[in-house]
């Protein structure tokens, strides 16, 4: 049984589906400081959360069993995703579910900064009739600046050009074609910052969009601009919007999101008339709370039953042309990375991935993860998964090299692996067989054709008489069982292996008998 933590307030229906699944139990615990949840998260296999839950690399640590973090909205700057990656653990967020709440807020916003609306509605309630002090601006004609033209910024620009607004937007990702699309005309930050009369942002707070909008921006903006944030604190800088307000160069401004949430009582933006303020409702819709707990509740069942997920934010997109192509290949990569690290000695420096015929048409990236999750596993268990795989092989600066060719060798698919470690290098070879499934079908210079499955002896020996009825009789005293065996050589009388499955494993002992076998020169126990 699962068990899934929800630390934040979530929309009910929207979780029905983790309520409604048989092998999951759900408990709702919010409000929880860092302590408190330390305390408890070690029994949870997945933490749901929305911005409040700050998800630390101390919380991780503490939640052993932690497979999954879903955050139903978009951003996830309140989730260390290194020390997640580090740890193998999914992060998944919810992109799509709130946009057009997002949206109709910044609209919101921008329509009650052009018309001073809360400000009005404060004196109006207060008895007094003051029709004089709020008058406003239109939109229409008005030039609106859009950093970070994504999902919400879109979707404001449309709303803008419907309301008669001219919209010139910057995003390291626009192309001319799509800004075409959309009505936009391009410009930098700067040209934004010089041509618009509102301003708002929908980027992600990063180190490249901290600050996006500070003093020498306002320097350039024109007199009476309007600007809005309801993205994240920090993009636009505080300090510098409260003092490009006293300089009268900006008219007014609204915020829906803070540096630090909630801001003190004695934050500048709280006792600024030009200011209005709400305490982060962007997304705070029955409608996108909804969709955003349905989307993260679905992807979370997926990964808690090991089943294909997308909205990992901690592991890259996959195409979906490219996953249905890898995807039957997985498995037979995980075991292949198994089977070749239980063959080799000594300390893995390098792993090389080659790989023809369909599967050379496709980025392979995804399909390296679980090879390099099969190379680690049997040293580090489930400490690795395909979220932390890549990292764990090159912090410990093992070179991973992917390559592709032409040879398949009669195969339509072919994957190659190589290690090399600090005593030899060892290669084998997998593929599809079709009606057949996984194959590796050569072990070093040997073909064979083996599933990679179960219990395996792998032996190399002098191609002698003898060996085979040696080592038969020998496992028939252990009460050892030969399901399949098969034996490659290249030349008569020259080294051969012999490549055995059995149905339960040796036991060491059993494993050092075969060794003292004359004419064997190794013998490794796999186990798939
Ligand atoms: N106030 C609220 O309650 C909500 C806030 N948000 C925030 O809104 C922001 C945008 O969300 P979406 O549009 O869904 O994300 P998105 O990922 O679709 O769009 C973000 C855009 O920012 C652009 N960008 C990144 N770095 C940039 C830079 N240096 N300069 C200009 N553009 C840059 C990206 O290329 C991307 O197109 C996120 O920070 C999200 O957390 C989202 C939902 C609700
Ligand atoms: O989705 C986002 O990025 C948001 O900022 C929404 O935050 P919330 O879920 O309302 O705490």
């Amino acid at each position: 049984m699962f068990k899934v933590l929800i630390s934040d307030p979530i929309s009910d229906m929207g979780i029905q589906k983790l309520y409604d699944a048989e092998d999951v139990t759900v408990e709702k615990k919010t409000g929880l400081s860092e302590d408190e949840l330390a305390a408890i998260i070690g029994e949870y296999d997945a933490l749901l959360v929305r911005s409040q839950t700050k998800v630390t690399p101390r919380i991780m640590e503490a939640g052993k069993k932690l497979k999954a973090i879903g955050r139903a909205g978009v951003g996830v700057d309140n989730i260390d995703l290194n020390a997640a990656t580090e740890r193998g653990i999914v992060v998944i967020n919810a992109p799509d579910g709130n946009t057009i709440s997002t949206c109709e807020h910044t609209f919101a916003m921008m329509m009650a900064l052009a018309r001073n609306i809360p400000q009005a509605y404060k004196k109006t309630v207060g008895g007094e009739w003051d029709r004089k002090s709020f008058v406003g601006v239109e939109l229409r004609n008005k030039v609106l600046g859009v950093i970070g033209m994504g999902r919400i910024g879109s979707e404001v620009a449309k709303r803008a050009k419907a309301f008669g607004m001219e919209v010139v937007g910057y995003d390291p990702f626009l192309t001319e074609d799509r800004a075409e699309k959309l009505g936009v005309k391009l410009g930098t930050v700067n040209e934004v910052s010089a041509q618009a009369d509102f301003i708002t942002v929908h980027t992600p707070l990063t180190n490249e969009t901290r600050g996006i909008l500070s003093k020498p921006q306002f320097e350039l903006m024109k007199q009476g601009v309007r600007i809005i944030n309801c993205a994240r604190g920090g993009i636009i800088d505080e300090g510098a919007l409260v003092e490009a307000i006293d300089q009268g160069i900006v008219a007014g401004a609204a915020f829906d999101v803070f540096v630090s949430e909630p801001p003190t009582a004695d934050h500048p933006f709280l006792n600024n008339p030009k200011i209005i303020v709400t305490p982060h409702l962007g997304a705070s819709t029955i409608e996108a709370q909804e969709n955003v707990a349905i989307d993260v509740s679905e992807e979370l069942l997926h990964i808690l039953r090991d089943e294909p997920f997308k909205n990992a934010v901690n592991m890259p997109p996959v195409p979906a042309n490219v996953l249905s192509k890898l995807q039957p290949y997985f498995e037979l990569g995980d075991k292949m990375g198994q089977f070749l690290a239980q063959m080799v000695d000594g300390a893995i420096g390098e792993i090389i991935i080659n790989v023809s015929g369909d599967l050379a048409d496709v980025d392979t990236q995804p399909l390296a993860r679980y090879i390099i999750k099969g190379v680690l596993s049997p040293y580090m268990g489930s400490e690795v998964n395909i979220v932390n795989s890549m990292h764990l092989a090159k912090s410990r600066d093992v070179k991973i090299e992917r390559q592709k060719s032409s040879t398949t060798k009669g195969f339509t698919n072919l994957i190659s692996l190589t290690l090399k470690t600090d005593k030899e290098e060892k290669t084998i070879a997998g593929t599809l067989l079709n009606g057949y499934g996984a194959r590796i079908v050569q072990v070093d210079q040997y073909p064979v054709d083996i599933a990679p499955a179960g219990n395996i002896l792998l032996i190399s020996h002098t191609d002698k008489p003898g060996i085979v009825g040696r080592l038969g009789t020998l496992l028939g005293t252990n009460d050892v069982n030969i399901a399949t065996m098969q034996v490659g050589r290249k030349v008569i009388g020259g080294s051969a292996i012999m490549v055995l499955t059995i149905d339960k494993p040796a036991e060491k002992a059993v494993i050092d008998e075969i060794a003292a076998l004359d004419g064997l020169t190794s013998v490794k126990k796999i186990q798939l």
